[in-house]
């Protein structure tokens, strides 16, 4: 029986990184059976023969319930829920593969964060462009470094969907008394664009620690972040509330202010003067807003929005600012009221 006391019944996550590996620990933790599924076969390999994902989160354990598959089509028939963590610039990909496989009772969530390479769409366009409107969809989103999730260390999280039944059964599967608060948000723009554009700002935040500058300017950084971040979603049509939950103010406390972020250390090597190649290599790891800074600053522009941070981190990614430059730009912007 489950933690919930729910009949246990099956999850899929497709995408073996650090974060599909994280979640699908916590589903298989709550006594839930679920399949693991990673596009490497050496990777899977790896993981069934050690227990763990010892590449990404070293020495956590599997547990039983946690199973390693790395057939796809096996992956998607042994469950009816699918749970999607790979990285944004793949997504749409994944998304085709699984196509095939689909039977018309599956639902689909992902914990994916950011926005579609080249389109700039969010996740939501791109899975509806795929696979039509039929589809219960959710999307989980919020501050949870891997590491942290997978050590069962108290963690919080938003579940947005566009079906009830799916995101309270999702909720009662993933969310654990002892340390797992799955919060339900009906916003699926709002929770997605937070989780997209707070790597910006993380970005924006590494800078700024890397050049030398204080907590000040790393809270104003966070602090305008969800400014810009909510005049985005205002034009999209999101909920203003939501940019003041987990997915939005909560990861950009998170990423803006703790090096387990891959973005704001992408970051702080930026403003130590490392090239954006090199630093991504040093990383190792998907730097989910490297790419986003561009589509995010794109976005802006095509909804008529001003984003400054986006677009002074978009200069230093894309058109060779430096980072002295930039800040002289943030600071010296015109007077005006908050
Ligand atoms: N690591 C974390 O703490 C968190 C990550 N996320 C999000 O989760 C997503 C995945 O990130 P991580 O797991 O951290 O990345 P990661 O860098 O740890 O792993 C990425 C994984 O994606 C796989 N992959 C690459 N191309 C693929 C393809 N075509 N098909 C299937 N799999 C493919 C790689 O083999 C690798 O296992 C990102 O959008 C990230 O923003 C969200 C919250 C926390
Ligand atoms: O989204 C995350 C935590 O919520 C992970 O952040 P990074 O991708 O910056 O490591």
């Amino acid at each position: 029986m489950s933690a919930n006391n729910l009949s246990p019944t099956p999850i899929t996550v497709l995408g073996a990184g650090s974060y599909g590996t994280a979640l699908a620990i916590a589903f298989s933790r709550n006594g839930y059976p679920t399949y693991l599924w990673g596009h490497s076969p050496e990777h899977c390999q790896n993981l069934r023969n050690e227990r763990k994902n010892q590449a990404f989160l070293p020495n956590i354990d599997f547990p039983d319930a946690l199973q390693i598959e790395d057939d796809l089509a096996q992956a998607i028939q042994k469950s009816r829920d699918l749970l999607i963590v790979v990285p944004s610039h793949v997504f749409g990909e994944v998304i085709a593969q699984i196509k095939p496989h689909l039977r018309p009772d599956h639902r689909i969530a992902w914990a994916t964060k950011g926005l579609e390479r080249d389109t700039g769409r969010l996740l939501q366009e791109v899975v509806e462009d795929h696979l039509g409107n039929d589809y219960p969809l959710a999307v989980l989103s919020g501050p949870t470094f891997a590491k942290e999730l997978a050590a069962g260390m108290p963690t919080a999280i938003a579940l947005a969907s566009n079906d009830q039944q799916f995101a309270l059964e999702f909720q009662a599967r993933i969310h654990c008394s002892k340390h797992f608060r799955v919060y339900l948000n009906p916003d699926m723009i709002g929770v997605q664009l937070g989780g997209a554009i707070k790597n910006v700002i993380a970005i924006s935040a590494g800078i700024s620690d890397g050049m030398g500058f204080g907590a000040n300017a790393r809270t104003a950084l966070i602090t305008r972040g969800i400014a810009e971040i909510s005049r985005l979603g205002a034009s999209l049509g999101a909920n203003p509330n939501t940019f003041m939950g987990m997915s939005c103010l909560g990861d950009l406390v998170l990423t803006c202010t703790d090096n387990q972020s891959r973005n704001r250390r992408f970051g702080l090597m930026l403003g130590q003067g490392v090239d954006s190649t090199a630093a991504m290599n040093e990383i190792g790891q998907v730097v989910e807003g490297f790419y986003n800074t561009r589509e995010a600053y794109l976005l802006a522009q095509r909804q008529g929005v001003e984003m400054p941070i986006t677009e002074q981190v978009y200069q230093m990614l894309f058109c060779g600012k430096k980072p002295e430059d930039v800040a002289i730009t943030l600071l010296g912007r015109e007077r005006k009221g908050e």
